[in-house]
């Protein structure tokens, strides 16, 4: 944990709990890590679903990556954290004419992930660029949810389409320049990466010439649970790039560009959540402990039954009669459902009321996946700058910003 005792407690008096708190120093870190991991041969863009603060997305344009944005909203925030159109790749799924042409209007490249999506594009774009992602027949993920790629899933092109794909580019005199695919969030070998990624470079060899760049997508896992190991990068690279250097071998774009898109693995580990504790209490012999961290502020454990470590910090004022915990405890949130659990059967000893709950690895898919349910307010979020510093870099929800679109 990047944070001392007295820091959390500190920062739950001065901006509220819950809260969201992110370290400069684990963001910039896992930056410049993703950056070496492929010695140059790769350049990742920052998946913005995961993580869409603006301070942060600042940092991570400071650090000299990309971006891939999945809607006009987040075009939006990219725009104000700095990033030109150049630097985004809009890749959508399902989307409107309008939002495409959002998209064109601003120059941002779009990359088509269906035949009706590539028509519409072709309809307002006529004569522009555009990128198609595929779907390479192999996925990946920490839950059948998450994959998206190879059966069962809404996204990419099939490959049995690929001349139909072409037909339209003719038709629409549009001109191929890039090709992607993402095959799911959170894998920890290598394998799926790098079979997907022959997959779609066959695919390319056989069909597209020519291109500017050939995008991996992202889905590098980090590890949640103390007993896993974290992805081997060399590993990665060692399947990776024998199988790069035998496409450019064959392929007639020596210069092709080659880019992956992580998400989670640049801003899991740099954030922490904290939370309070309100009650502890037996229920038919379960022990629970009662928090403000409801699935509004952090979706992942009910919606995938994601595990997240969580940590017990003690120091809280303790009201009279206060319970103490036993140690095996289901901390719970303050959601009007009974799915609303952040960790089932934890061992945590001795929990009383206003002692805080840290709940690591929540800098991705955490407050960007938050909600107003039972009209709760999104917590602020603070940053721990490389210099120690605690600076707020978003608010918190208002009562009044609850009624500020009636
Ligand atoms: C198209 C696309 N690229 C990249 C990502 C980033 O995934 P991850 O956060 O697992 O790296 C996602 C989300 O899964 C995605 O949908
Ligand atoms: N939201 C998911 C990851 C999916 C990413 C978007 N394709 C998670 O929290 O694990």
């Amino acid at each position: 944990m990047f944070l001392k005792n007295e820091e959390a407690f500190e920062i739950v008096r001065e901006f509220g709990s819950p809260v969201y708190v992110y370290s400069e120093d684990i963001l910039r870190q896992r930056c410049r890590e993703l950056l070496d991991a492929f010695e140059g041969r790769l350049s990742p863009s920052f998946s913005v679903k995961a993580n869409s603060n603006l301070s942060l997305l600042r940092i991570i344009r400071e650090e000299g990556i990309g971006v891939d944005a999945m809607s006009h909203g987040e075009i939006f925030l990219l725009e104000h954290a700095g990033f030109s159109s150049d630097e985004i790749f809009y890749i959508g799924n399902n989307v409107s004419a309008d939002e495409l042409r959002y998209c064109i209007d601003r120059g941002i490249l779009v990359s088509a992930d269906s035949l009706s999506q590539l028509e519409a594009l072709g309809r307002i774009n006529r004569g522009g660029r555009v990128a198609l992602r595929f779907n390479p027949g192999v996925g990946a993920g920490h839950c059948e949810k998450v994959v998206t790629a190879g059966h069962k899933t809404k996204f990419g092109i099939d490959p049995r389409f690929c001349a139909q794909a072409k037909e339209l580019l003719a038709r629409y005199d549009m001109k191929l320049v890039g090709i992607n695919q993402h095959i799911g969030s959170l894998f920890l070998e290598p394998e799926p990466y790098v079979e997907a990624a022959e997959n779609l470079l066959a695919l390319v060899l056989e069909n597209f010439p020519g291109l500017d760049f050939i995008d991996f997508g992202g889905g590098f896992g980090v590890p949640y649970r103390q007993d896993e190991k974290r992805l081997d990068f060399a590993a990665l690279r060692g399947q990776l790039f024998p199988v790069l250097d035998s496409f450019v071998e064959r392929y007639d774009n020596k210069y092709v560009h080659f880019k992956c898109e992580p998400g989670r693995y640049l801003a899991a580990e740099c954030g922490l959540l904290l939370g309070t504790v309100h009650a502890v209490k037996e229920n038919y012999g379960e022990t629970y402990v009662g928090t403000d961290i409801g699935f509004n502020v952090l979706m992942r454990p009910v919606l995938y039954d994601s595990y997240h470590e969580v940590r017990l910090l003690k120091g809280g004022e303790h009201g009279d009669g206060a319970e103490e915990s036993a140690s095996t405890v289901t901390v719970v949130g303050n959601i009007c459902e009974s799915g609303d659990i952040l960790a089932a059967e934890r061992r945590l000893d001795g929990v009383r009321e206003n002692d805080l709950i840290a709940v690591e690895n929540s800098g991705a898919y955490g407050y960007s996946m938050a909600s107003n349910y039972n009209c709760r307010l999104r917590p602020a979020e603070v940053l721990k700058t490389s210099q120690g510093e605690i600076k707020l870099i978003r608010a918190a929800d208002t009562l009044e910003s609850l009624i500020e679109n009636f």
